[in-house]
């Protein structure tokens, strides 16, 4: 691997492009993989019983790298324990980065089918979270299409009934045994799978967050906009500090202005009527501060495709919390909600504002329908999310062929 195009990659998405197809070390190859089966399949559990991230199919999917010979042949095998140096690289400074995605069945012209939603975006997100903490890239072509073969070996864990899917979670760790803080010289990029039911049971339930800004998340240069392990674990004290005031989330500002940045795990969409009286559905932009979010780019182009019909203005831009409470004020504010491959939509009932430098603390109440627990934009956008994952309105969204001699998988 070259180190020195590694330093230029990160600076810029085109060397980041670059970097990937970099090297005349072999990439993954999807035609070398290999399958060895479980002999001891799990039973499965009952669909209501299923609790997210707590049960794994019979399977994982791994694949080694090293710098010196590239990307090994990748491998599905029986799902089990990792075996690490202590002094494994990933344990000491945190080479690490993932992705959240999910696989769906569905009956579509009478054929069942299985498709994952939007894997290549998740493997373009993986490759730039990888580069960043100096980890080696891969073909997203060809770690798409291992992805198919393993979904295709392990859908019978996938429940069908609507709400139900397969959760995937590629991650990516340096293994080199070494306590030198240097780029690794091996990695390792493993697949393990949770059959998951559907995020509200029973319904929608709005949540409530709170917008401190004593924490901050991410920073201009920094990598909150890539899917670090080590982005998650700070957040988790914060997120009991909001907990034990009876908060679900935290709302992450950002500088003195108070800009409104992301939720918890999810992308935050506010829609209102401007000052000037337009109806404007506003999300952060892509400034480096925020992850990403692929259900995010979903809300957006439904958004465009629908709503700009109805006279909404869809709007990538900075916007701050004290914009928010104006409209609230001022009966401007029409709907706030997260968005994110876990509960698709989230709507927001309430943001409790510490009232940033110098300001007095208040609540923001988002207006709902008495007895409603999301409003009319976040029923749609998460109906038309629903129709698009399960097939019912077909959409290059949903993938992939299978290419493994080996696999079912329904086209
Ligand atoms: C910090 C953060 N923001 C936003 C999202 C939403 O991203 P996506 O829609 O790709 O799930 C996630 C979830 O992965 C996240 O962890």
């Amino acid at each position: 691997m070259l180190r020195s195009s590694l330093l230029q990659a990160v600076r810029t998405p085109r060397a980041l492009r670059a970097y990937s197809t970099q090297t005349n070390l072999p990439d993954i190859d999807a035609s070398r993989l290999t399958i060895t089966r479980t002999q001891k399949p799990k039973a499965l559990k009952k669909p209501e019983d299923l609790i997210f991230g707590r049960n794994f199919t019979d399977h994982m999917l791994s694949i080694k790298w090293t710098a010196r010979s590239g990307w090994a042949a990748p491998r599905i095998t029986p799902y089990r324990n990792l075996s690490l140096d202590p002094a494994t690289c990933v344990l000491h400074y945190g080479f690490e980065c993932f992705e959240g995605m999910k696989a769906y069945r569905s009956t579509v012209n009478g054929k069942p089918s299985i498709r994952m939603f939007r894997p290549h975006s998740n493997m373009r997100r993986l490759n730039k979270s990888s580069i960043r903490i100096a980890l080696p890239a891969f073909s997203i072509e060809e770690m798409t299409k291992c992805l198919a073969t393993f979904v295709d070996l392990e859908q019978r864990f996938i429940p069908d009934k609507r709400g139900y899917s397969l959760y995937l979670r590629p991650t990516m760790i340096g293994t080199q045994r070494t306590l030198g803080v240097g780029p690794p010289g091996s990695a390792l990029l493993f697949v393990i799978a949770s059959p998951v039911g559907p995020y509200y049971p029973t319904g929608f339930k709005a949540v409530s967050l709170e917008a401190a800004s004593r924490y901050i998340r991410a920073w201009p240069g920094g990598v909150g906009d890539m899917k670090l392990g080590g982005n998650y674990a700070p957040c988790i004290v914060p997120q009991l500090d909001a907990a034990s005031r009876g908060f679900h989330q935290n709302l992450w500002l950002f500088g003195e202005e108070g800009y409104v940045t992301e939720v918890g795990t999810m992308n935050l969409f506010t829609a209102w009527i401007t000052p000037e009286g337009k109806k404007e559905i506003v999300t952060a932009p892509l400034d480096g501060t925020i992850l990403e979010g692929i259900t995010r780019d979903c809300i957006l182009a439904l958004s465009r495709e629908h709503l700009t019909k109805e006279g909404w203005e869809v709007s990538e831009r900075k916007f701050t919390i004290g914009e928010i409470a104006k409209a609230a004020d001022e009966g401007r504010l029409v709907e706030a909600f997260g968005s994110g491959t876990a509960a698709v939509v989230s709507p927001i009932r309430r943001i409790a504002w510490d009232g940033g430098i110098g300001g007095s603390p208040r609540d923001i109440m988002i207006p709902l329908q008495e007895g409603k627990e999301a409003g009319v934009l976040a029923e749609r956008l998460w109906k038309w999310m629903e129709e698009r994952q399960y097939g019912d309105v077909e959409s290059d969204w949903r993938l992939v062929p299978p290419t493994h001699p080996s696999s079912t998988l329904s086209r």
